[in-house]
């Protein structure tokens, strides 16, 4: 690496931070929403970083509250390290001066698509912040359905693996034993002797992900040092010469700004109906997820489902699978939502424009659920069927709340 750092401060005192990174979808929201209600998370402050336009993870995140700060005006890997900088110096300005309780760590959640190493870069070069923070480690969560595919595919998920200092893998509920096997195999190729632990539903002990050791170039493996260090094909070095700062935004190590991320991936939103037809949207969703599966890198959002509007719920899928949804107490505040109308965030790749144009039409004229539910009966392998054995008001019933349980007079259909 080409400079010294000025690390004023004994390595002890500074702020520890994890990055938990991982491929679209792996889990990591789910992973962070059980971190935070353990005891020594009680101070620490998370920073999101979403890749799309609408923000949505830190809403599905419980509170920390004044210390969960979103970075939402790119990806942290290229335009965002200026943010990321401008928020470790807020909170540790925030913290000196007593207007929140000392910061005893930090949290920063990649997108999905991220880089690490500008991120480590950032926490190791940059005056401020290396005299204030240190790296605890790369926390890096794979999923154990998509995650060798991921491997293969796209260089992101790659360079994630490798440069962890713990693998977590999620999702080994929904896949078998010989998938699992394959996936480790690969990872122990591409980051060997890293621990790997298979994590349930996001539930992990903190004191297992945090404390993976400072993270140096000495303890970094060779192909790590690489990316971290070395001049490259489609790398570059910081300049360093006199009298020019040790960082700036941009200058970060890695594949120039317009190679780190595939060219290929992009994403849109699509603003949803002010309520849709529960039957009616999950046969939609499940016949998009059908036909472009492999070309939706991920796929979530807020929908209102009739009767239960002020409610929404959280949809998340990854490539042509579909989670259960889960239901808010209320919306997410701030402006991206206060119109109450469901948004949907793609990430793509591959995927043509008449095919966002379908997927826009499809969405934009939801088939009534009485139509959609015969649609869907004939329909056994839609990848949405999960949605549909969930309780949720359809249109054809009426439903009222007491408590914050949704009633319906009948049950509704179960397909
Ligand atoms: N069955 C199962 N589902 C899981 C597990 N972990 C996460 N999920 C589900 O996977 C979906 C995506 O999880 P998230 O935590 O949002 O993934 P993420 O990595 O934060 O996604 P991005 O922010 O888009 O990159 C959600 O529906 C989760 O409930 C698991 O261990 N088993």
């Amino acid at each position: 690496m080409a400079s010294t750092t000025t690390t004023s401060a004994n390595p002890t005192d500074r702020i520890p931070v994890t990055v938990l990174t991982g491929f679209l979808g792996a889990g990591k929201t789910t992973l962070l929403n059980q971190l935070v209600r353990q005891p020594d998370m009680a101070n620490a402050a998370v920073l999101i970083n979403e890749f799309g336009e609408v923000g949505l993870d830190h809403h599905l995140v419980d509170s920390v509250d004044e210390n969960i700060v979103l970075l939402d005006s790119g990806c942290v890997c290229c335009s965002m390290q200026g943010d990321l900088v401008q928020a470790l110096q807020t909170l540790s300005n925030r913290s000196s001066r007593r207007d929140i309780p000392p910061i005893t760590r930090v949290l920063i959640e990649t997108t999905g698509l991220a880089d690490p190493a500008p991120v480590i870069y950032t926490l190791m070069e940059h005056e401020f912040v290396s005299a204030r923070y240190v790296c605890d480690g790369i926390v890096t969560v794979v999923d154990a359905t998509h995650g060798l595919a991921q491997l293969n595919r796209h260089r992101e998920a790659l360079r994630q693996a490798s440069m962890a200092d713990r693998l977590l893998i999620t999702k080994t509920d929904l896949t078998d034993a010989a998938t699992l096997a394959a996936l480790e195999v690969r990872l122990e190729a591409v980051n060997p002797g890293t621990p790997r632990r298979i994590v349930r539903s996001g539930q992990i002990r903190s004191d297992m992900i945090f404390g993976a050791g400072i993270y140096t170039k000495g303890t970094a493996s060779p192909e790590v040092a690489t990316w971290l260090d070395k001049p490259s094909r489609g790398f570059r070095t910081p300049q360093r010469t006199a009298g020019t700062p040790a960082w700036r935004p941009g200058n970060a190590p890695g594949p120039r700004r317009a190679e780190r991320h595939d060219l290929r991936v992009r994403s849109f939103v699509i603003e949803l109906p002010a309520t849709v037809p529960w039957y009616g949207f999950a046969a939609t969703m499940g016949r998009i997820l059908d036909t472009h599966g492999d070309k939706l890198l991920r796929v979530k959002g807020l929908v209102a489902v009739y009767g239960t509007e002020t409610q929404p719920l959280v949809i998340h899928c990854v490539q042509n699978v579909a989670y259960p949804a889960v239901r808010l107490d209320a919306w997410p505040p701030g402006e991206a939502f206060a119109d109450r109308h469901g948004r949907m965030v793609f990430i793509v790749q591959d995927l043509s424009e008449a095919d966002e144009a379908g997927i826009r039409a499809a969405l934009a004229h939801l088939p009534a659920d009485s139509v959609a539910a015969r649609t869907v009966a004939a329909s056994p392998w839609l990848p949405t069927k999960c949605w549909l054995s969930q309780w949720v008001a359809t249109t054809s019933l009426p439903s009222y709340q007491v408590d914050g349980w949704i009633v319906q007079t009948r049950r509704p259909r179960r397909l």
